[in-house]
């Protein structure tokens, strides 16, 4: 089946996202693992589908899988993507555009700016709905890796979170221990590990290992991660530059009760075609 898509990212984390409203389009583990690969397929850190709501107050389903083929909850810089993508597929003319995620909704904004914004909701902190194994919800977490105890912070977005305070992320071990955290037993999904240095209280540089990609160049759901992270350790104020080795993401926090608020950019590389 031949199937057109567009190859976007979001500060370089990359995508294919492809149009299920217009076209049949039915995708498995080894499909998506095949079109992942940077030498003999498309190459992404994520494919995103683009399909007809189920629910009656959405615009569209938004579907995401990971490089190794794994279905996730969120993409944050995706969501952007997703935006960008139906008004240049003219599949909405509208400004404001409600997608319905595995475990919720977003709400993308197109801005004048062409840049995005993207309310990601309430970040998740009951240790049971991340998930992750601990007695009670705290802002700090002892996590042992490798006979080695690191404080971590636990967070949700959709997607499950452990984020790590490092003073140099030029630095940190973020393939070593990226990798070993990803399969930590206490996070039954596994987990996208952030490995964030604060700046100030308004500025952060981040990394993140991501799960089932690995390092990215960027990740949205992260950068809300780490804000939230930050702020319940009482380091950021409400507004956050997160600085990412592909670029700039803003983030806005109230806190507890408060939706996170994810402003970036969102970039069409190239149009496609390709067999699945
Ligand atoms: N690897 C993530 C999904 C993509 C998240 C990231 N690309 C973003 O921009 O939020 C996970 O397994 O939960």
């Amino acid at each position: 089946m031949l199937v057109r898509f567009s190859k976007m990212h979001g500060l370089g984390n990359d995508f294919m996202v492809i149009d299920a409203v217009a076209q049949r389009v039915r995708l498995n583990t080894d499909t998506v693992k095949r079109l992942a690969d940077r030498h003999t397929g498309v190459g992404f850190d994520q494919l995103l589908l683009v399909e007809p709501p189920t629910r009656p107050d959405m615009d569209f389903r938004y579907r995401i899988y990971n490089a190794d083929g794994s279905e996730v909850e969120h993409c944050g810089n995706g969501a952007r993507c997703f935006a960008r993508f139906v008004r240049e597929r003219r599949l909405s003319v509208k400004n404001e555009i409600r997608v319905e995620t595995a475990k919720g909704s977003a709400l993308l904004t197109l801005l004048p700016d062409r840049q995005v914004e993207v309310n990601m909701g309430e970040p998740v902190l009951q240790p049971v709905e991340i998930p992750f194994a601990a007695e009670q919800e705290a802002a700090i977490y002892r996590l042992e890796i490798e006979g080695q105890c690191y404080e971590v912070s636990a967070v949700s977005m959709g997607n499950p979170h452990c984020v790590l305070l490092v003073n140099d992320v030029a630095q940190a071990p973020v393939k070593q221990l990226g990798r070993l955290i990803e399969r930590h037993a206490r996070f039954p999904q596994r987990v996208n590990v952030g490995f964030m240095q604060v700046m100030s209280r308004s500025q952060i540089q981040l990394r993140v290992f991501e799960r089932g990609a690995g390092e990215t160049q960027a990740c949205g759901t992260g950068a809300c991660a780490a804000v939230v992270a930050g702020r319940l350790r009482g380091l950021l104020d409400e507004q956050v530059d997160v600085h990412l080795t592909g670029g700039k993401l803003q983030i806005s926090w109230e806190g507890k009760g408060s939706p996170v608020l994810m402003t970036g950019p969102a970039t069409t590389v190239y149009e496609g075609q390709v067999y699945l």
